[in-house]
Order: structure tokens, then C-alpha cells, then sequence
């Protein structure tokens, strides 16, 4: 479907009308999920948006032409790495050099370390660290904001699990800088922004570099030490380290967020998980079980096919690559120097394939009788695909599930407020919500060792 040239018959994509200078900066900064449902109604299946510094040319097609072009498009006409430098390089200060020369290896190194041969052995030890924080940091009853409790939750987890204990215990102020420094990402990785403007993003940045530089001697003994040897010691460990901690925290904490409010606000999926979780948990926290993914899943079916039904909902509403040769897709050009877009949010909300698709409607999936790992490769867009698939998908999808299924088998938990709606502006990453929400919960039994709460 794609090719290089320029064919009488073909024209260049049609251009969003903006206004000079910001072009459709102010409409799309303000809910880019909405601006472009409406391009689309109005441009059709190819249209280019005009931002500051930036074309982005959006392309909608069924999801396995989408994966065709733009996930397996050759590398001589899209480039992922040259998509992805406005963060890389503006926002984690990785050098362009040395990110696009150690790309393939980091990548790989990474897929291996959270692949399924070592998923039973991380799986062990999320669960672990679970149970140690509803002893320390839950307890028995309380009413708390459930975004910040579960964001806590899981990034103790995952940093100790992939970061490793000693450069958890010799780092207690990463997680702090770090929800800083994420507050004001987007913004940072605008184009044209000048970063002096955003003293808080700058001083955080700094505050974590320093932590990593200071304590990455610490990792040798976690799987994200690989990653520092694939890379070579250039001076730039501790941003690609920062790029890497950026990946492993951000999408897990609002993906779970999502899952457990609206299990909690819809009577008939609590009761679904509460009877799936009193006849697995037992085994799932007994040492003797292989927790491989396929056990997961298999055993925990429709907690996983909640947690894929919220990342189809709370997709990112922009995924990216740049044009390198100008493409032929469809009676289009889109020109060289472009950014290639999908939107993986607004695909995800198309009727023919997601039927009232705006709904929570987790069993949409096991109508398609898959492996709920197997729908990221059919018809959502969430993790990307081709080479360029989230080396941590597997990981990701054990870490909330197992989380969602631990916190209701040891707990009675209820919904204080509304499930919130989300946060409007957001354009990359799992969307986030756009207010607080608390929880209130009730230790419902003890295990073995936690006796003390
Ligand atoms: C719900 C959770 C997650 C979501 C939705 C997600 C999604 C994504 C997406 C969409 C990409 C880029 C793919 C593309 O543009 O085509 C990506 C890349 C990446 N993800 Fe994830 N991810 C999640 C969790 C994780 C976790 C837990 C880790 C690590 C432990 C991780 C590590 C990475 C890394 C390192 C990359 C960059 C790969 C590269 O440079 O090629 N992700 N992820």
C-alpha cells in the first residue's frame, strides 16, 4: 500500500484550516481526542494537523492495514527513532547518536529481560512487594485517594522489581521528583517551548539525573543492569535510565487506576472478579505455582479482559513516527519531514469493530475467544507493534492484573466519589484522570505473615 513518488494523479494530503503562526496549537491542546474525531468527520481517513514547529499527518484505516503501514512500514520511509527524538533527545537528554546506534540492542535486551521466560520469577516478586505495601502503606481500613495509593503501589513494586532493592533503598526521593517531573512532561516536549519557562519540569529533571547518576552502580544485580550494558558507558546511562523509569511507571499507574474504579462502579463486573479472585488468589499466592503468563491468564480471565477493555478506553491518543521519503498512502502524498500519526484512542472508539464503544464493556473480548494478551495484536493499538512493541507489555499486564486481583481477594472496597472523567488535554500515553477519586476499604481476611495489621 505504500510507495515513493509523485503520481499526476495523487494529490498532498488535505491540511486542517488553523490559524498563522499556531496553526491548530490551541484546538488540539485543548482536547486532542475531540479535535481530531471532528477532523475526521470533516477530512475523512487522511489530514494533516498543523502545529507549531510540527506537520502531523493522521491516517485511520481497519487496524491490520494500520499495523501493515505503520508498524511494519519500512524503515527507508518511516522512522520510528526520528518519531520518538522530540523525547528522546529534548526531554531525557539522550544524545541522537548514541540512542539511534543502540536502539536495536537496548530494545532487545529489554524484551528479553521482561519476556516470558522470566515472567514467573518478576511475578513472584510484584507480589511480594504488594503484600509488604498493604501492610505499610494501605493497612486495615482507611478512605484514600485511589489514583495516588495505586500510583504508590506500583511504582514501589516495579522500581524494586526491575531496578532491583539497593537502588530503591539508596534513592527515596526518585518517586517524588519523578511525579514532578511527569506533571509537566507534555508541556516539556512541546516543540518551540523554551525550557527555561518550565523551572519546575527543569529543577525535577535535574533531581532525578542526579539520584540515577549517583546510584546506578547499584543496579548490577537487576534486569535493567542489561540495559546499561547494551548501551555502553558514554556518559548517558543515567537518561536513558530515566527514559526507561519514565516507560516502566507511567501507563501502569492510570491503567490501573481505570480498571479498579470501573470494576467498583458496575455491580456486575465486581461480582465477576470477586468470584474469579476467591478461587485463584489461593493459588496465585502459594509459592509452589509456575505464575506463568498463560496461568495468569487463564486463571484470571476477566480481571485480564478488564484491564485490556481500559487500556482499548484510555489508549494514547497519539502515536508517532517521520516521514523519511515522501508516502503514497491511499489518493494521498504525505510529504518527507512529516510526522506520521495514528490515534489509537480514536480507533479504538470506532463502532464496526467496538460496539458502543464509549461503554465499559470488559467480556467484548472474550467474544473474540483470545488470549487477552493476543487482542493488542488484533484490533488494539495500545502497545504499538512490529519491532518497535513495548518491550514490557507482557510485564505491564501481569503487574495490574496481579494488583487488581490481590487488592479485591484482601479487601471489601468501595467507590467514595464518581469514577472521574479523564484529563481532556492529554495526548500521549494512557490517559490520566482529571480529578482525584477517593476508595474507602476493609482488610476482609489475614494471610500468612500479616497478622500484624
Ligand atoms: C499499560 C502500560 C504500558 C503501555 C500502554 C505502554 C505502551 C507503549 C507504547 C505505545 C510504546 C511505543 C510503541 C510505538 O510507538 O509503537 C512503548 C514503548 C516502550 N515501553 Fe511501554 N507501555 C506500557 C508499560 C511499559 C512497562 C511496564 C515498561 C517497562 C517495564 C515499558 C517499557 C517500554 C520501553 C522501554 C519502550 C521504548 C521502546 C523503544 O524505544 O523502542 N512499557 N510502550
Amino acid at each position: 500500500n505504500t510507495c515513493t513518488g509523485n503520481k499526476a494523479n495523487l494529490s498532498y494530503s488535505p491540511v486542517c484550516k488553523g490559524l498563522p503562526l499556531l496553526g491548530s496549537a490551541l484546538e488540539f491542546g485543548k482536547n486532542p481526542l475531540k479535535f481530531l474525531q471532528e477532523c475526521r468527520k470533516q477530512y475523512g481517513d487522511v489530514f494533516t494537523v498543523l502545529l507549531p514547529g510540527r506537520r502531523m499527518t493522521f491516517i485511520f484505516a481497519p487496524t491490520q492495514e494500520l499495523r501493515k503501514i505503520f508498524f511494519n512500514g519500512s524503515p527507508n520511509l518511516i522512522s520510528f527513532t526520528a518519531g520518538v527524538e522530540p523525547l528522546t533527545c529534548r526531554i531525557f537528554g539522550i544524545s541522537k547518536k548514541g540512542f539511534s546506534m543502540a536502539h536495536r540492542s537496548l530494545l532487545t535486551t529489554l524484551r528479553s529481560e521482561l519476556g516470558a521466560k522470566h515472567i514467573p520469577q518478576l511475578a513472584h516478586r510484584l507480589i511480594n512487594r504488594y503484600l509488604f505495601t498493604f501492610r505499610t502503606v494501605w493497612g486495615k481500613e482507611d478512605e484514600k485517594e485511589a489514583s495516588n495509593l495505586l500510583t504508590e503501589t506500583l511504582s514501589d513494586a516495579s522500581l524494586r522489581v526491575i531496578f532491583g532493592d539497593e537502588f530503591a533503598n539508596a534513592s527515596p526521593s526518585l518517586f517524588k521528583d519523578f511525579v514532578d517531573f511527569d506533571e509537566w512532561f507534555e508541556l516539556a516536549a512541546t516543540p518551540l517551548l523554551p525550557h527555561f519557562l518550565l523551572r519546575p519540569f527543569v529543577k525535577s529533571r535535574r533531581k532525578l539525573l542526579d539520584t540515577i547518576s549517583q546510584n546506578w552502580k547499584y543496579t548490577k544485580n537487576a534486569p535493567i543492569h542489561k540495559l546499561t550494558e547494551a548501551y555502553g558507558n558514554d556518559g548517558n546511562v543515567p537518561s536513558l535510565l530515566l527514559s526507561a523509569l519514565w516507560a516502566t511507571w507511567s501507563n501502569v499507574s492510570p491503567t490501573s487506576f481505570w480498571t479498579l474504579t470501573h470494576i467498583l462502579a458496575d455491580e456486575k463486573a465486581k461480582v465477576k472478579v470477586l468470584a474469579e479472585v476467591e478461587k485463584s488468589c489461593p493459588l496465585l499466592l502459594s509459592s509452589k505455582t509456575e505464575l506463568s503468563l498463560e496461568w495468569i491468564f487463564s486463571n484470571l480471565p476477566f480481571t485480564a479482559y478488564c484491564v485490556s477493555e481500559t487500556l482499548r478506553l484510555y489508549a494514547s491518543v497519539v502515536d508517532i513516527r517521520k516521514v523519511v521519503e515522501n508516502l503514497e498512502f491511499r489518493e494521498f502524498i504525505i510529504r518527507k519531514g512529516d510526522y506520521l500519526c495514528i490515534s489509537p484512542a480514536v480507533s479504538h472508539r470506532e463502532t464496526t469493530l467496538f460496539p458502543q464503544s464509549e461503554d465499559f464493556i470488559p467480556d467484548r473480548f472474550q467474544k473474540q475467544g483470545t488470549h487477552p494478551n493476543a487482542v493488542f495484536d488484533k484490533d488494539l493499538l495500545t502497545f504499538g507493534g512490529g519491532f518497535y512493541k513495548c518491550p514490557g507489555q507482557s510485564f505491564a499486564m501481569v503487574e495490574i492484573v496481579l494488583l487488581i486481583a490481590l487488592v479485591f481477594y484482601l479487601y471489601d472496597i468501595q467507590l467514595v466519589d464518581r469514577v472521574p472523567k479523564m484529563k481532556e488535554s492529554q495526548s500521549v500515553g494512557i490517559k490520566k484522570p482529571s480529578c482525584s477519586c477517593r476508595i474507602h476499604y476493609l482488610w476482609k481476611r489475614r494471610l500468612a505473615g500479616m497478622e500484624e495489621i
